[in-house]
């Protein structure tokens, strides 16, 4: 049985990226480089002043308070051919040419300016505040690597290079299936035995977060019939993910009906509560995901084992969570035998991480994992995991370093929630979450 990382091995060694698409600049946002990028040009491209001021020979300025006749105006933009002539200076805007005669420009405030003469107040160095052509990169550098992911330095980098078309790595199209007879959609309305089909929302909206494109399916129902129709509408997208009617009861066909539409498994049951994969398979290079149905579940399947596995399918490198070491604040009991993932709150505290427990942790709780940042990996072993002890955790958002700001308190209001059964973290930790 394979336990929690050999099962996100195996299903990162299944996956290879999409092909390769050219999409406009700014639609790069997001997705990763999939050539490299070398310069086409020095950059800067010629020598231009760093500082609003007088661009001049330094050789001209012999002592401090030499006096030089002011004999031109060169602003950002324009293009200058004309010689300096020795004892003259020309004023100079930042990002103007330099005169190729010119070393060295000097700051409007190191002059004093009368009757169309400046007299220099500070010593001159050679080349000072000028930004040489090609000191930042030189035509025929490598840019950015093929992988990178382009965030919004990069499309900076990228345009300052001309570079209006980017070749990245396709966006996957992702089928989302949920499964069950009990199902409704959202908008309409709930009865006894009866509810909204709450994963779908949940998948498209982290399905989105990670720069791929849901699909989401017809509720599938308990039936051979339907399911098969579902499932192979979804396998004509780039992966699929199904939830529910995986485990053990009289309907949960899921399961059977993949292996008859021809995906092949490559995952046996997984050790892992809450949730796990209940089942990992491909067909025809497509990626299979059946995730269990209660939403908590299928919540920490998807951050654990999707996620990745889809990040990997559109050409990312890391594909996986920040993971650290924190220390836990109280006691946490678990089933012996199992790994077990829950939802917690880390914070930075003297220098260390602490995770402290955001509630109750049924599979089928939402309102948990909304208060958490992270979750934590509690090992196969022990009944109880002991406060103090060290367990890994696995960011799942990106607001620790707030969390870290002075004065975090200082927002603070009283939030009735916080009398819930079994709930001790601090009432400070709420401000960053909402
Ligand atoms: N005899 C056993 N029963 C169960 C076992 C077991 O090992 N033996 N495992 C339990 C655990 S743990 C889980 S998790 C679930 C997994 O079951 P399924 O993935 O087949 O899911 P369902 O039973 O169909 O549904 C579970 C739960 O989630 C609700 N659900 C389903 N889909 C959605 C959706 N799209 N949106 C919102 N909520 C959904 C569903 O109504 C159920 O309440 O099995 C346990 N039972
Ligand atoms: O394994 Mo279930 O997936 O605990 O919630």
């Amino acid at each position: 049985m394979p336990g929690s990382e050999e099962t996100l091995r195996i299903i990162l060694d299944n996956i290879t990226p999409l092909g390769v698409e050219r999409v406009d600049l700014q639609s790069a946002l997001g997705r990763v480089l999939a050539r490299d990028v070398v310069a086409p040009w020095d950059l800067p491209l010629f020598d231009n002043s760093a500082r609003d001021g007088f661009a001049l020979r330094s050789a001209d300025c012999t002592g401090e308070g030499t006096t030089l006749r002011i004999t031109g105006f060169i602003p950002a933009g324009c293009n200058v051919s004309e010689p300096v002539l020795g004892g003259c200076a020309v004023r100079i805007m930042t990002g103007a040419p330099i005169p190729h005669n010119c070393d060295a420009v000097v700051p409007g405030e190191d002059t004093l300016e009368t009757d169309g003469q400046v007299t220099v107040m500070a010593p001159v160095r050679r080349r000072q505040y000028i930004r040489f052509r090609g000191e930042d990169l030189t035509g025929g550098d490598l840019v950015l690597t093929e992988g990178t992911v382009i965030q919004a330095q990069e499309i900076g980098l990228l345009a300052s290079f001309g570079q209006a078309v980017v070749p990245v790595y396709r966006k996957a199209r992702v089928a989302v299936l949920s499964t069950g007879d009990e199902l409704i959609e959202l908008g309409e309305q709930p009865s006894n035995g009866r509810i909204i089909n709450s994963n779908a929302q949940y998948l498209a909206a982290a399905l989105r977060e990670i720069g791929a494109e849901p699909i989401l399916l017809c509720i599938g129902r308990d039936n051979r019939e339907s399911l098969k129709e579902q499932l192979q509408t979804g396998l004509k997208a780039d992966a699929l993910i199904t939830t529910a009617g995986v485990s053990a009861g009289a309907r949960d066909l899921v399961r059977d009906v993949l292996v008859e539409v021809g995906v092949r498994q490559m995952l046996g049951k997984i050790e892992m509560k809450s949730g796990g994969p209940k089942a990992f398979g491909m067909k025809d290079g497509i990626p299979v995901f059946s995730l269990p149905g209660n939403p908590l579940s299928t919540m920490v399947t998807f951050e654990e084992f999707v996620r990745p596995g889809l990040l990997r399918l559109m050409g990312h490198r890391r594909t996986v969570r920040p993971n650290l070491k924190a220390r836990l604040r109280e006691d946490i009991r678990k089933e012996p035998g199992r790994v077990h993932c829950q939802s917690v709150r880390v914070e930075a505290e003297n220098g260390r991480y602490m995770a402290t427990t955001v509630g109750n942790h049924k599979a089928c709780r939402l309102s948990t994992i909304q208060r958490a940042n992270a979750i934590v990996i509690l090992p196969e072993g022990p009944s109880v995991v002991a406060a103090g002890e060290e367990v890994e955790v696995h960011l799942l958002r990106g607001d620790l370093v707030l969390l870290e700001e002075p004065n975090l308190t200082a927002g603070c209001v009283p939030d009735d929630r916080v009398s819930e059964e079994g709930e001790t973290f601090e009432r400070r930790v709420r401000v960053a979450t909402r």
